[in-house]
């Protein structure tokens, strides 16, 4: 199983490959060694040409040279193809296990993680930077290796012909590998800015997409549009900032191969004139001269796509390093008529970021299992924090959340968010089908279940009018329902889960009066089987609550029903004239 390096201090790109190359690595090897095979057989193609010059000039047949240099080249492309083939293969199963586990990670984030991010970079780091990890692995791992030793095994056949020409080659390349050790640097930094701009263009498009109707009703196209093209721009800029560079290192090291086959023709002329060496030495050292330009094109390229493949590395690596939840296998759900559980907040404090304000300033109440318990109080006051510290999608800065009398903070997380049925305010639709998203929360949940559940929340009528009807899709974040429909959805779904308790945060619109008698009427039947707590908007949905949990900035400030709220406390009687519990003070 592959698990992702994360340390304080960030690993080397290089040790992150190889943790992602690992499981592949007998497949890197086969690939590995069919190119040195091919780089051996393209080897021997010198030698065999000075036997043949041998040949001609002591007038012997060549026929036999020739046969052997022709069997080279098709052995050569024959066994270069199928290594192109495997290290292909090897590079897409790298890509595929980086973004294995960094979805895996990206899912198990922790939401105040993902609150100080942008979804559209997070899918960004998924999608575009795990591909650079493609030509990583086949350029910089492979070029490395093959490269770094055909230009060995190179090196050494040249030693072979002339030590004297060697060391004129060695200077010049050397000569050249300094320069393009100066020009790496600034692939790495113009490769990190240009995924920085495609993250951020993913971003500006999640954000115009997301809100397309707003989007459109705003008459912000155009500014969004612009906003896109900005970062896309910014992205098109530095990468060809990069290619820039990559170029200048590319023709650096074809430059020196020039340079040396002139310098070995020059000294290597001499020594042909003094005698130092025959004809055929030279021939066979220029031919080797030729054939370094391929490993050196290798290696620079090596070096070139491992840094652009280690600025991804660095931004995939920031995603690994953000604080997630534990690995945890589902839990299973509560058996059917499981008890109902208890809440309570036992002087909660909390504030979203250590920067950010208090938004709990001391929060405590206690539920008693079963019956529908109503959160009011003018907007901001803090009651959807509440739902989120008992779904811990945060945790409490100061104080306990209780479920049945247990710190929450010592519950197994999945087992927590088994006991709970949560229907969130403002999407709690997803796109596919109507059925799916009933059965998300519960997929094994049978369809006497579902019938169960759609007649409690009253959508029987929906599911027969519709014509696919539970395999009707119902579009990005349930677009194609209504309010309350998406609503009366999220219920049902939360209900197939069976839950212990069910936190219902209800949606501001306004429905009308069908919609809310429903609504109403689905949540009354469930409070008589399990614990309800709801974020209540509307007062008709509060007027039958068991008890109502008044807030204001982040204080409780009363706890009663209904009738004795509209003597005892101030505030809720002046909500509740306007009919609209969260007006703004
Ligand atoms: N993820 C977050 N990060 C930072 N601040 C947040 C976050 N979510 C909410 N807040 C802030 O916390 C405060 C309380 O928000 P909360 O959603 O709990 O209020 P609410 O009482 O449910 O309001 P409403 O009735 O309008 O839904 C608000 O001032 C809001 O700005």
């Amino acid at each position: 199983m592959f698990t992702p390096l994360v340390t304080d201090q960030p690993p080397a790109a290089w040790r992150v490959l190889l943790d992602y190359v690992r499981p592949h690595r007998k497949a890197l090897a086969a690939g590995a060694v069919l190119s040195l095979a091919t780089g051996a057989a393209g080897l021997s193609l010198p030698l065999v040409a000075q036997d043949l010059i041998a040949d001609l000039s002591a007038d012997r047949s060549i026929s036999g040279a020739l046969l052997l240099m022709s069997l080279l080249v098709i052995a050569n492309a024959g066994i270069g193809a199928l290594g192109s083939y495997v290290l292909q293969r090897t590079a897409e199963s790298v890509v595929l296990t980086a973004r294995r586990s960094l979805t895996a990670t990206l899912l198990r984030l922790r939401v105040s993680a993902v609150d100080t991010v942008e979804p559209g970079d997070l899918l960004a780091r998924a999608t575009s930077d795990t591909t650079l990890l493609r030509a990583m692995t086949t350029n910089s791992l492979i070029g490395f290796g093959t490269g770094g030793l055909t230009l060995v095994a190179t090196l050494v056949m040249m030693g072979l012909v002339d030590t004297v020409l060697l060391a004129v080659t060695v200077g010049v390349i050397g000569l050249a590998a300094l320069v393009i050790g100066g020009i790496v640097p600034a692939i790495n930094r113009a490769s990190k800015r240009a995924q920085e701009s495609v993250g951020r263009m993913g971003a500006a498009l999640e954000r115009a997409l997301g809100a397309l109707r707003t989007v459109k009703a705003s008459g912000a196209e155009e500014r969004e549009r612009d906003a896109v093209h900005a970062a896309a721009e910014d992205s098109w800029r530095q990468s060809v900032r990069a290619a820039k560079w990559q170029a200048l290192a590319g023709n650096t090291a074809g430059l020196s191969t020039q340079v040396a086959f002139i310098t070995v023709l020059a000294v290597g002329g001499a020594r042909v004139a003094t005698g130092a060496i025959d004809v055929g030495a030279l021939v066979a050292f220029l031919l080797y001269v030729f054939y370094l330009m391929s490993p050196i094109q290798q290696l620079v390229s090596a070096v070139a796509q491992y840094q652009v493949g280690a600025a991804a590395i660095s931004r995939i690596q920031e995603v690994h390093a953000m604080p997630g939840e534990p690995e945890r296998a589902p839990a299973p759900l509560p058996a059917p008529g499981a008890r109902p559980a208890a809440v309570a907040f036992d002087d909660v404090r909390f504030r979203y970021t250590s920067e950010l304000p208090y938004i709990h300033h001391g929060v405590t109440f206690s539920v008693p299992p079963r019956g529908m318990t109503a959160f009011v109080g003018p907007s901001g006051a803090g009651k959807t924090t509440v739902f989120s510290l008992i779904e811990r999608f945060y945790d409490p800065t100061a104080g306990r959340v209780l479920l049945d009398g247990r710190d929450i903070a010592d519950w197994d997380i999945a087992e927590l968010r088994a006991a709970i049925g949560y229907v969130e305010q403002d999407a709690p639709v997803l796109s596919g089908t109507l059925g799916e998203n009933l059965l998300f929360g519960a997929p094994d949940a049978g369809p006497d279940a579902v019938a169960t559940a759609l007649r409690t929340t009253r959508l029987e009528e929906l599911v027969a009018r519709l014509p696919d009807g539970l395999d009707t899709l119902v579009g990005h974040r349930g677009t194609k329902l209504s309010g309350g429909e998406r609503q009366r959805v999220a219920i049902a779904r939360a209900l197939l889960r069976r839950p212990r308790l069910l936190l219902l945060d209800e949606a501001t619109s306004q429905l009308d009066a069908v919609n809310e008698a429903a609504l109403r009427d689905t949540v009354t039947a469930v409070a008589r089987e399990t614990t309800v707590l709801v974020v209540a908007h509307r007062l008709s949905t509060v007027t039958s609550a068991d008890r109502i949990v008044v807030m204001d900035a982040g204080r409780v400030l009363a706890v009663g029903t209904h009738a004795e709220l509209l003597d005892g406390s101030p505030l809720y009687a002046e909500l509740a004239a306007t009919q609209f519990l969260t007006a703004v003070e």
